[in-house]
């Protein structure tokens, strides 16, 4: 597997408060990559630390090969990592069609297109002129999707994509990963439901209070290992 992003002893702070606390993670070329763990336990201070939003000088996050620690948001984005936020984040006095061209700014050369995002997510086609707050839950995760596929990363974050969405729907948006991944782009997605995450990815991280509980393919970790992960081992019984 060749790699893609390398973080080690990753540190992360809100001022005087550390959030992480010596975080080593991988992901490899073509992979999907989950991280779990409970509210607080750093899963978007850790996303935030990638992209540039949080301050990581000094720091070693290799992305095909260089040390972007400490890189301005928009060089990171150019040199081909995206985000889709939490919370999705639309313009609201935009189309849909509009909200994804935003995403095509300063694209790099790669597969994705208006027609390509049309192809994975096939509800925005109708949709395409409403306005982007005029949408389900659902279809504006979609369109954030799609916003961040048209800068064609290499990698794509997705913070909580099945936040508040039903199960069809949560679904609809995890079929399109394989689709994602076709066009050459690694996933590192954080998902507070367990179960999709071990569907979804190649391999999980578990968080809890800053650090790396657990980390390994889904087939390999077993619910009791999980579950001492996520809650610390005094409180295991929880996750059953
Ligand atoms: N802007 C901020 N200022 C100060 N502390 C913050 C800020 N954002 C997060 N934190 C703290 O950092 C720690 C990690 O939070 P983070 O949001 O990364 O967790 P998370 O695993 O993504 O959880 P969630 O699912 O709630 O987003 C928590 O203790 C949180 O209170």
């Amino acid at each position: 597997m060749t790699t893609l992003l390398e973080t080690r002893n990753l540190t992360a702070f809100y001022g005087d408060f550390q959030a992480l606390f010596g975080v080593d993670i991988t992901v490899g070329q073509g992979e999907t990559v989950a991280l779990i763990g409970s509210n607080g336990a750093g899963k978007s201070t850790f996303l935030r630390t990638l992209t540039g939003l949080l301050p990581a000088k000094g720091q070693d996050i290799r992305f095909e090969g260089q040390n972007i620690a400490g890189w301005a948001a928009d060089r990171i984005h150019k040199a081909g990592i995206a985000m889709v936020p939490e919370g999705r984040r639309l313009f609201a006095s935009l189309t849909v069609e509009e909200n994804l061209l935003i995403g095509a700014s300063g694209k790099r050369a790669g597969p994705w297109s208006l027609e390509k995002v049309y192809e994975i997510f096939p509800d925005l086609i109708a949709k395409k002129n409403n306005p982007g707050t005029a949408l389900s839950g659902g279809q504006q995760q979609m369109v954030a999707i799609g916003r961040a596929l048209m800068s064609n990363p290499t990698l794509l974050l997705c913070d909580e994509i099945s936040l508040g969405l039903a199960p069809k729907v949560i679904k609809d948006i995890y079929e399109a990963v394989p689709l994602i991944r076709e066009g050459g782009t690694s996933i590192l997605v954080v998902e507070q439901d367990v179960g999709q995450a071990m569907a979804v990815a190649d391999r999980v991280y578990c968080f809890m209070e800053g650090r790396v509980t657990l980390s390994g393919k889904p087939a390999d970790l077993t619910k009791h290992q999980i579950a001492a992960a996520y809650f610390g081992a005094k409180n295991e019984g929880e996750a059953a």
